[in-house]
């Protein structure tokens, strides 16, 4: 099950926001666990604290810091932790992660080896220390967008509070995951802070952090942070509360007061605006998670496009963006490669421009060969039609981003079969339907697609991130009416 699943059951199993450090740290572990085995006591102390709070929680925290600075024991106190922490409950690690060097090798270890669910990242190395983690299918990240150490307002508060940096942090991050992949961790007493992100990101995940400083002021950050849905935040258990030894009762009735004020805050929500929910599906696309990254990173938009056969569309598909994000490459390629296991051929073809690159990841992936048939043939060099090498009479599984008109796929898969090449199949990302494939088929193509525009528009429309007057444009495009 992946991240965003988990965690959304484990709230509604345990009706709680509330999440809770597992920190071995010896300053704050209560006197009465004191003994002469520094990582026993440790280790009694976190058992009580999940024992206490397994049925009152919806994530445990570890922060890998903690263990580290115990040394080879304490690595082995976090992996006793991991073990030790109900199945349904999800796992975050706080590593705050940053060095691009390790980024790769550290994703394996925390996600494969540890099996934790998400891990907590500083955003400074940008995307590219990001993307390592998210190649992992149904895990997530936490970016570090703001912590509450004045020390760090120069730098999170620059150039003015106005445009400050924190919130750059947060636009640019939303570019490097979905909302299901990607969530903010904010540190702050400051409620202005959390609307101030809850505006820029009402969908994300926003882990709350430090607000029990400074007496803190539970309503007011539940009601800026708090998404229209009434979720999407994650509420820390207060570190002074790990010490007692009512621990239980104490959450608790933290849990409570939160979900009281959870109650009011959604009922004066719904009083005013409504706002078309982005998580809570009743029919989830497969691919869900996909179409909203596409969307995210930009391979989706709408203005008025003019295609090729000089139409214009309401939007337009820039598949090519891809290869600027590995971990949705990574997935878009997996989504093809679904559809071509299923497939009889011996060499894969891309058709230029848009989809070499799709065809080059799946080649690598599938270990196939891979050819194309130029776009233009040059009047020097090898003057060659089709590069890479190949044998007449092999079948050839053309693979292209998306079909409008089935004119390009096309002329590039008689290239190929003027070559003496068999194309049987053509896999393509998006159909925008309008009986293109059927205009294949009359051709002597078998069309293949991973997703068709009415299911991009549905899954887009249903987690809001079109509009109604977006969506009744593409609607008229899939069925005009005249
Ligand atoms: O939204 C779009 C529309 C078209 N393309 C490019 O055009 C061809 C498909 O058009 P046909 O009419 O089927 O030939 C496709 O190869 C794309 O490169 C696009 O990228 N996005």
């Amino acid at each position: 099950m992946n991240f965003f699943d988990k965690l959304s059951q484990a709230i509604a199993q345990n009706q709680s926001l509330l999440f809770v450090g597992l920190d071995p740290n010896p300053e704050m572990m209560p006197a009465r666990y004191t003994s002469s085995d520094i990582i026993s006591s440790l280790w009694d102390w976190l058992q009580f604290i999940i024992a206490e709070t397994a049925e009152q929680v919806c994530v445990y925290k570890p922060t890998l810091g903690f263990y580290q600075a115990l040394g080879i024991p304490g690595l082995e106190l976090l992996q006793k932790t991991l073990a030790s922490i109900p199945a349904h409950i999800p796992v975050i690690l706080d590593a705050k992660h940053s060095d691009l060097n390790t980024s790769t090798i550290f994703a394996r270890t925390v996600f494969s080896k540890w099996n934790v669910d998400a891990i907590t990242l500083s955003p400074y190395a940008g995307q590219d220390n990001v993307a390592p983690f998210l190649v992992y299918p149904g895990k997530a990240v936490f970016v570090l967008c703001c912590t509450s150490n004045s020390a760090a307002e120069p730098l999170q508060q620059f150039p003015t509070t106005e445009t400050p940096f924190y919130l750059q942090v947060v636009k640019e991050s939303k570019n490097w995951g979905t909302p299901e992949q990607l969530g903010l961790e904010v540190g702050t007493t400051k409620p202005d802070i959390f609307a101030r992100i809850r505006a820029d990101a009402p969908e994300r995940i926003i882990m709350a952090r430090s607000i029990w400083a400074e007496g803190g002021n539970l309503n007011q950050v539940l009601a800026a942070g708090l998404n229209t849905n009434g979720e999407g935040l994650l509420i820390p258990v207060p570190q002074d509360m790990l010490s007692s030894t009512e621990l239980s009762q104490e959450v608790q009735s933290l849990n409570a007061q939160i979900n009281q004020a959870k109650t009011e805050i959604i009922q004066d929500i719904s009083s005013c605006s409504l706002w078309l929910p982005d998580v809570c599906f009743l029919d989830q696309h497969p691919q869900q998670d996909l179409i909203l990254q596409l969307y995210d990173i930009g391979c989706i938009i709408f203005g008025n496009y003019v295609q090729a056969s000089g139409a214009t569309f309401p939007y337009y598909v820039d598949l090519r963006k891809i290869i600027s994000n590995p971990q949705v490459f990574n997935q878009v390629i997996i989504a093809y490669e679904e559809i071509l296991v299923n497939l009889n051929f011996d060499r894969l073809a891309g058709i230029p421009y848009g989809s070499l690159p799709t065809a080059t990841g799946l080649s690598l992936r599938l270990q196939c060969p891979m050819i194309f048939p130029r776009k233009e043939v040059k009047a020097h060099g090898t003057r060659r039609v089709i590069e890479g090498d190949f044998h007449p009479g092999e079948t050839v599984a053309v693979v292209d981003d998306i079909l409008i008109s089935g004119k390009s796929v096309m002329e590039g898969a008689e290239k190929l079969k003027s070559a003496g090449l068999n194309v049987n199949d053509i896999v393509v990302f998006i159909d925008h339907e309008h009986g293109v494939k059927d205009r294949l088929r009359e051709n002597g193509y078998q069309g293949h697609a991973v997703l068709t525009i009415s299911e991009i528009t549905q899954t887009l429309y249903q987690a809001g991130r079109i509009n109604d007057e977006q969506f009744s444009a593409l609607k008229e495009v899939q069925s005009p009416s005249d």
